[in-house]
């Protein structure tokens, strides 16, 4: 897969000379709905022998349209994230298009002459609420008017489970009640995240429960604060792991949240290492001890609820 980060206006250099099938939309996540979009995409790009190409943005729009601050948004996969998940569902050029303000003024007429008929898009393919400018006129529905016969457009109707729209923000939802079963029942895999292992302040090796503290970009999404039943990747090797998001409230009241996670049967210093957290399964609220010895008991008891938890799940 060939990424091609676009700066509006794009250079004419930049763009294959080739017709494409294009796929249209942000894909915050790449979930259940954004997969069949682009699957629905990739088997016409095979029917006609064209290369599947998806144009998607380096940030949500909505940092332009409702002026949020960058640092505040949370999204549930990084850019590398979705590179890697579009690689996988067989996307041969993916834009990322920098949503900027220039970017978003461009009239329907502008958006769709200059970046599906001028990225050669023989086909175009998005979800039935995809929208390129005003909400009123820029719909799927009104698309025809703009391309002119020039361009054949699929439009994937909304994907549901249990009757629930598979949505990114419904995702959210489900992330900040913990419910992390359902959300990987809509994303379609387990929700993951990516950081590097740094110091904290040594404390868990003391208490028999080394941690490693993962530091995470601002822009990733956390799952709710508590305690839970992971898997974690070191050097290329899955383990078990019970992790915690929360703020250490025993000892530091007040201090930042941070993610840490102890490795079950694991004992080996991965400082400075890349490692990436799948959360599985939600066990608890962080609690405030009053000593210690509380700690390390409830500790133990999380180490066999985590075993508990994957043993079940390997017998289904
Ligand atoms: C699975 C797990 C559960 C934890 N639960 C709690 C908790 O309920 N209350 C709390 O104050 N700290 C909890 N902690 C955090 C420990 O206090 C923390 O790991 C310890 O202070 C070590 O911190 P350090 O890595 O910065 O040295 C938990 C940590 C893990 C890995
Ligand atoms: N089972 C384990 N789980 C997590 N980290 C471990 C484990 N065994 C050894 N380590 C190492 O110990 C470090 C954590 O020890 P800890 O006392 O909690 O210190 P810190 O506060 O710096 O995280 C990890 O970053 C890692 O290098």
């Amino acid at each position: 897969m060939k990424v091609i980060e676009i700066h509006h206006p794009y250079k004419l250099e930049q763009i294959p000379q080739e017709d494409v099938v294009l796929v249209l939309g942000f894909f915050d996540g790449v979930h259940c709905g954004h997969q069949e979009v682009i699957r629905r995409g990739k088997a016409e790009a095979e029917k006609r022998g064209l290369k599947l190409a998806v144009m998607t943005f380096n940030q949500h729009p909505s940092i332009v349209f409702q002026k949020i601050q960058p640092e505040t948004m949370k999204y549930l996969t990084t850019i590398e994230q979705k590179e890697r998940r579009m690689a996988d569902l067989g996307v041969d050029y993916l834009y990322i298009v920098e949503f900027t303000s220039a970017f978003a003024s461009l009239a329907p007429q502008e958006f769709v002459d200059q970046y599906i008929v001028g990225l050669h898009g023989k086909v175009a393919v998005a979800g039935f609420d995809y929208t390129y400018g005003p909400r009123e006129i820029a719909t799927m529905a009104n698309l025809p008017k703009y391309t002119r016969n020039r361009v054949e457009i699929i439009t994937v109707p909304k994907q549901m489970t249990n009757d629930k729209k598979i949505s990114s923000s419904e995702i959210r939802e489900l992330m900040a009640a913990g419910a992390m079963e359902e959300v990987a029942s809509y994303l379609g895999y387990v929700y993951e995240i990516e950081g590097t292992v740094v110091h904290g302040d040594a404390r868990g090796r003391t208490l028999g429960f080394p941690t490693a503290n993962i530091k995470v970009p601002s822009s990733v999404r956390l799952p709710r604060k508590g305690v839970y039943a992971v898997k974690i990747k070191v050097a290329k090797t899955w383990y078990l792991g019970m992790a915690q998001i929360g703020r250490n409230i025993t000892f530091e009241p007040g201090r930042d949240v941070t993610v840490e996670v102890n490795i079950l049967a694991f004992n080996q210093d991965i400082y400075g290492e890349q490692v990436a957290v799948e959360w599985h399964h939600y066990l608890r609220d962080e609690v405030k001890f009053t000593g210690v010895e509380g700690l390390i008991a409830q500790l133990k008891q999380d180490q066999q609820d985590t075993l508990d938890y994957f043993k079940e799940k390997s017998d289904d």
